[in-house]
């Protein structure tokens, strides 16, 4: 299945949510949509969803309206709704037959979907006694329970606490093995262990489109992280004199070199310390950022 936003803008009376945004998602890709709070992602996933309409632009799903293919999407909403007196099995059968899936098909497709969220244990509690990551995970099985090819969620694990945040994210790294994905979040660390790819939202514009590794590659720094043996460490106040070397700082108990041109001034370096007989413990070329301060970086 593939995803594709054209051109989508949102106004609300003078508040333009989202301004001319197009991106792809591309058949078994795990895509997160990332931005801060207010950035237009609930706003742009809910028009996915065909729940707002935009303004402008269109949705297609393999080349065809959003509207007509609506069977295929499977969607998680920000803050999913239950009944709290229905069992989870109840819950998931009560959608199912709203959504037109038949009596006998939900019989035997529920009791499955529940073992594969986790809940078989639990498949006749009543959903007021979950925690917040069942109810995530249940929220999940009754956006599976029509078999789509695509799932969107809108931000399916920020208001979990660790063990429900890490409950959902390995059930979602299950899940992308058979399904695409499109997930919001304003959490770069949740996204980095399930997404391939990162579109980043601000102000209703999209700012980036990156995989981790463009990502790390776009704001690597030009430094050398070296480490040497205790006996080199008087080499090493030598190196700041180097017309290269524009600074040195202690860390991670070896040095981190900046340089101008990474891998000239590396090379340079290197033949420095072979030169002065200085054994290199470590040298790495590149220091990179984590993707979260990537992500600061982009939106402030
Ligand atoms: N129904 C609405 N009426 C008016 N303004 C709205 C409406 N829905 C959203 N907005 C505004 O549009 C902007 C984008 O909101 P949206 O909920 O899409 O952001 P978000 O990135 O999902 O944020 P959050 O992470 O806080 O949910 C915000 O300024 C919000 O106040």
């Amino acid at each position: 299945m593939r995803l594709e936003i054209k051109g989508i803008t949102k106004r609300f009376k003078q508040k333009t949510a989202v301004h001319d945004f197009s991106m792809v998602v591309n058949a078994n890709e795990c895509v997160g949509l990332i931005g801060p709070n207010g950035a237009g992602k609930s706003t742009l996933i809910q028009i996915i969803a065909d729940i707002l309409y935009a303004d402008e632009g269109e949705i297609l799903l393999d080349g065809q309206q959003i509207t007509r293919m609506k069977n295929q999407i499977g969607y998680l909403p920000q803050y999913p709704n239950f009944f709290t007196w229905m069992t989870a099995f109840e819950t998931l059968s009560f959608m199912g037959t709203l959504s037109g899936l038949p009596k006998n098909e939900l019989q035997n497709r529920i009791p499955l979907l529940l073992e594969k969220v986790g809940l078989g244990k639990e498949a006749h509690f009543q959903v007021g006694t979950f925690s917040g990551g069942m109810k995530q995970r249940l929220g999940i099985a009754q956006a599976l329970l029509h078999k789509p090819a695509l799932m969107i969620m809108d931000e399916p694990v920020s208001a979990l606490d660790p063990i429900g945040r890490r409950e959902v994210l390995n059930l979602l790294k299950e899940i992308k093995k058979e399904t695409t994905i499109l997930l919001s979040t304003h959490i770069l660390n949740d996204a980095e262990e399930i997404c391939e790819r990162f579109v980043v939202i601000q102000n209703g514009h999209k700012i980036e489109d990156a995989t981790k590794g463009q990502l790390l590659e776009r704001h690597q720094e030009s430094a050398i992280y070296l480490m040497v043996r205790q006996e080199d460490l008087n080499w090493v106040t030598t190196v700041e004199q180097l017309s290269y070397v524009r600074k040195i700082e202690n860390e991670r108990n070896g040095f981190k070199i900046h340089v101008h041109q990474l891998e000239e001034d590396a090379q340079k370096l290197l033949q420095y310390a072979i030169d002065s007989n200085v054994m290199l413990l470590k040298f790495e070329l590149g220091i990179h950022e984590s993707l979260e301060e990537i992500f600061l970086e982009l939106v402030v």
